[in-house]
């Protein structure tokens, strides 16, 4: 990334199906309802041919291969999507980023030293949400929602992907990245939101929308 990093770079990730684009749909209502601009993206990223195709070839691929193409797919993410709207001092949102890879190719046997070398060029979140759950509640919101991917298939994954996303968090901390884990098991998307906008240092929003309001004016 060059040019100046004005904007602020927040991720979301956590075990696959545990709610990061439910929450996302929840931050997105609650951040313009408080009048908030903010650019979303995902990883890999939708509508370039690179993510595009990381999508739909990415579960016939494992291991280095799958790791290679995931990092090429998100260098080019930076170059035409995070390293622009850091640049013009924006807030960005992006539903999966580095602690994804630092999760699932590990899964996929990916030493972390490799993973943390092939993306050493990749801008660090300012904010990384770690949305977590217990296995059994994770395990249960996959069987209510489908399979969509083959991280969503395997039975075992959920407990593996919340002890990964453990060393990912103390990883990304250690990076100088702060680093917001919040438990979903008990809480609606609604409320991981609005913990999440509490995270948001630069904006100061209000936790409550209603105490956003002008107070009622005397006639
Ligand atoms: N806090 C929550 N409490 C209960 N159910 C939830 C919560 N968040 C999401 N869900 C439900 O869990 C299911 C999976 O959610 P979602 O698709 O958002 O997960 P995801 O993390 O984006 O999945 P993936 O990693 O595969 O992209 C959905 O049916 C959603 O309604
Ligand atoms: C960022 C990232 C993604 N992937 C893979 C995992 C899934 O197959 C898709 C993402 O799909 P979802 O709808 O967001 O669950 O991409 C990966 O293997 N590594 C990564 O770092």
């Amino acid at each position: 990334m060059t040019g100046d990093r004005r904007g602020f770079f927040v991720s979301i990730d956590g075990p696959s199906g545990v709610g990061k684009s439910t929450t996302i749909r929840e931050l997105q209502t609650l951040l313009s309802a408080r009048g908030v601009a903010a650019q979303w993206t995902v990883e890999p990223p939708r509508g370039d041919f690179l993510g595009d195709f990381t999508r739909t070839h990415g579960g016939r691929l494992h291991g280095l291969t799958l790791a290679c193409l995931v990092a090429a797919a998100r260098y080019r993410h930076v170059e035409t999507t995070i390293g622009p709207a850091l640049s013009r001092g924006e807030l960005l949102i992006s539903d999966r980023y580095l602690a994804s890879t630092l999760v699932l190719q590990r899964l996929d046997g990916v030493p972390m030293d490799f993973l943390m070398l092939l993306n050493g060029y990749a801008p660090h979140p300012d904010l990384a949400v770690i949305l977590t759950a217990s296995p059994a509640a994770i395990r249960d919101r996959i069987a209510r929602a489908g399979v969509t991917h083959r991280f969503r298939a395997d039975p075992t994954a959920p407990i593996r992907e919340v002890e990964l996303y453990r060393d990912a968090a103390t990883m990304l901390e250690d990076l100088g990245s702060r680093v917001l884990v919040i438990d979903s098991t008990e809480i609606p998307p609604s409320e991981v939101a609005r913990r999440i906008t509490d995270a948001l240092p630069v904006l100061s929003l209000p936790s409550d929308p209603a105490a956003a309001a002008p107070p009622p004016q005397e006639s």
